[in-house]
């Protein structure tokens, strides 16, 4: 089963610390993501969310700890073996970032035609395969201008997938969106999961996207400078007992 304890976990992250001019953002940072699941990085604003996925992604090197992704050391790796490793992970980035004057099937052929020898007419049918996949086989001729700011966002999906990485980086994927267009994004993000058994790692802090999507989620807060919880969000809203964690999934304000 996707998520459970027995499944393989496909990143391992170990004591990572983060620093960034001898300031510590987060240290002691130590969790798997099972193969499969959906798991949330939340947390306030400036606790370290972005800057974990970032580790994640190889973008940031560790203070401190290691990163581990499909059994893959991310620190000490060559240029070869780290464009090899990077082709393996999607990532889409809050603002979708899709390129302006290409249309939707031409942007998700830009990591096609960076990664593989396909012909045009390949690389084409591919990305109208993956626009099917996030509900936007009609707009595969569209500019990023010409669509929503959700359809946006699934387009982003789409170029993510594009070279079908088993895990996906999803950074705020519901920023910016009304709460209708975003519910309708996180049922797209189950979906892709459960049919494609794609592992999903998605840092959120709506609560909303958090309860619908994550089967486990991590916390971070940034007085204790690290993880202040970690499990099934449902489980953690009705029994943590942490003050802070609490008062995140019953939006109170701590006094
Ligand atoms: N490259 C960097 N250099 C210096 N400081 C950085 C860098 N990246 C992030 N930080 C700092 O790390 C802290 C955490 O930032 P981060 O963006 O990871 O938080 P976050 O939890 O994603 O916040 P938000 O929800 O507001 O986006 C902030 O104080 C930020 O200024």
């Amino acid at each position: 089963m996707p998520g459970t304890p027995e499944a393989e976990a496909v990143i391992r992250v170990r004591d990572l610390a983060a620093r960034f001019d001898g300031r510590t953002i987060f240290e002691h940072v130590t969790f798997d993501v099972r193969r499969g699941e959906v798991f949330v990085i939340l947390g306030g604003s400036g606790c370290g969310k972005s800057t974990l996925l970032k580790h994640m992604i190889g973008l940031y090197a560790p203070a401190e700890g290691s990163i581990e992704i499909l059994g893959v050391r991310m620190d000490g790796l060559d240029g070869a073996a780290r464009v090899a490793l990077l082709r393996r992970i999607g990532v889409m980035w809050q603002s979708g970032a899709l390129f302006g004057s290409s249309t939707l099937a031409e942007n998700i052929g830009v990591p096609l035609e960076e990664h593989t020898d396909l012909p045009a007419e390949a690389r084409d049918m591919v990305a109208r395969v993956k626009l099917g996949l996030v509900g936007l086989a009609d707009a595969a001729g569209r500019l990023p201008a010409e669509i929503s700011g959700g359809m946006a966002k699934r387009a982003g999906i789409a170029r993510a997938m594009a070279l079908d990485p088993p895990i996906l980086f999803l950074d705020e994927p519901s920023a910016g969106l009304d709460p209708i267009t975003s519910a309708g994004l996180d049922a797209l993000i189950r979906q892709l999961a459960r049919d494609l058994g794609t592992t999903f790692v998605v840092v959120t802090h709506e609560l909303q996207s958090i309860l619908a999507i994550g089967d486990r989620c991590i916390m971070l807060d940034k007085e204790a400078k690290g993880m202040i919880a970690e499990g099934d969000p449902r489980r953690l809203r009705d029994e943590s007992r942490n003050p802070v964690v609490r008062a995140f999934f019953r939006r109170e304000v701590l006094a």
